[in-house]
């Protein structure tokens, strides 16, 4: 008998429902036949509901999208020139909520160079680390505001949580997956320089926690030199854990040499099982190219290897990953080249039909 996971399908605004829809064809392509049977609720959320009705995410979305197995979002928010939409209202009140109430507190991305990626690095080298962002604190919280708003003496302050809570449960969550990677590497990623009360905390976690893991050589870099080798020498990082600011920009610049941010997945995951992990691109809706058929939906495929990953679908999760492998060494131009949206998801989703097991199975 196959087993049935009920997967809550939130498209969003933008590019986000074309390289869904994409995602879902190969999710299906992947699970075909298989012991698995994808159950999947799509909810209309995002700025077009907005606009038309005023709701965003309500109590009564919230409680049906928890009793899924998982969540795979294309992206929200729309034209940020739009003035109804000001202020990152969707982005806040859908995709942030999402976050926070599903206790979302690992955003784990990975970044690896695969063969044949138009990386803008000459020479990469082995590319593969991954971060993990903690994904319910630090300045995304909403926590701040403004005084004498509009006059020349405002003041605007946007204060960073950090709680001893939080920063250990990710930074022990970022140990125990550097303790199963081959180099067996964690780089803390802050500024501790100067922000020395959020920095110290996380410095002394990572020293705490440190030493429940005496096989994972420790590492430190300040954020700013962090980007300095992102680029110049990426392959020395294996697993960085870091903020949720810092992870959010330190990730698009990984997506960036890595074959660009069409190319990068990810995963908002709540470890313990209690709420219904997410995965998501790390792009956004890309207003500038949405309608057009532009979109590489790769990053959103490859999310849905993550989430395959994530239920223990390990091979499902392996014919993805190798299937868009195998279609990325078969490009003869950049990922925003010759082919639609469409045509990448059906030729990823011809593969992965077109491996009967992992190749490491046969
Ligand atoms: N997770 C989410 O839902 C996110 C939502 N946003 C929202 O998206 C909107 C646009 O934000 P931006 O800062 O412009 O970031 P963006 O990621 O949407 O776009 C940045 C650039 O990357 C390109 N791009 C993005 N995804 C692509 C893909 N799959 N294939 C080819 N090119 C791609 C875009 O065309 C654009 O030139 C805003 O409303 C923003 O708040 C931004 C980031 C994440
Ligand atoms: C617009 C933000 C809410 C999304 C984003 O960039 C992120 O945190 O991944």
């Amino acid at each position: 008998m196959s087993r049935t996971v009920k997967l809550a399908a939130i498209p969003g605004d933008g590019i986000g429902p074309e390289v869904v829809a994409e995602a879902l064809k190969v999710l299906r392509a992947a699970t075909d036949g298989g012991e698995v049977d994808f159950d999947v609720t799509e909810f209309s959320l995002g700025a077009a509901r907005f606009k038309a009705t005023g709701d965003i995410l309500t109590d009564s979305d919230l409680a049906a999208i928890s009793t899924h197995d998982a969540i795979l979002l294309g992206a929200v928010g729309g034209d940020p020139r739009d003035p109804e939409l000001r202020g990152g209202i969707i982005e806040r009140g859908l995709l942030l909520k999402l976050r926070f109430a599903l206790d979302h507190y690992v955003n784990l991305r990975p970044t690896k160079v695969y063969p044949g990626v138009p990386s803008p690095l000459s020479d990469p080298g082995a590319v593969d680390f991954v971060v993990v962002r903690e994904g319910t604190e630090g300045p995304y919280v909403g926590n701040g505001g403004s005084l004498r708003t509009g006059t020349p003496h405002e003041i605007a302050n946007e204060v960073s949580v950090n709680t001893a809570y939080g920063v250990e449960r990710v930074v022990r969550y970022a140990f125990e997956l550097a303790a199963k990677r081959p180099a067996h590497k964690l780089t803390l990623v802050h500024k501790t320089n100067v922000l020395v009360f959020s920095g110290s905390l996380w410095q002394r976690t990572v020293d705490a926690v440190a030493v429940d893991y005496p096989t994972v050589a420790v590492d430190y870099q300040h954020v700013d030199a962090a980007t300095i080798h992102l680029v110049a020498n990426p392959s020395r990082f294996d697993v960085i854990v870091t903020d949720n600011l810092f992870g959010d920009i330190l990730t698009d610049l990984a997506g960036a040499i890595s074959g660009g941010i069409g190319l990068a997945a990810s995963g908002n995951i709540n470890p313990d099982g209690a709420f219904p992990s997410m995965f998501e691109p790390v792009h956004g809706s890309a207003p500038d190219i949405a309608g057009q058929q532009k979109a590489d939906p790769t990053a959103a495929i490859l999310s849905t290897a993550l989430l395959l990953d994530h239920l223990g679908l390990l091979e499902a999760a392996a014919r993805v990953t190798e299937a868009v492998e195998a279609d990325i060494a078969a490009r003869t131009t950049t990922v925003d080249g010759a082919r639609s949206t469409t045509e990448i998801g059906d030729a990823i989703a011809r593969r992965v039909s077109s491996i009967l097991t992992p190749s490491s199975a046969r």
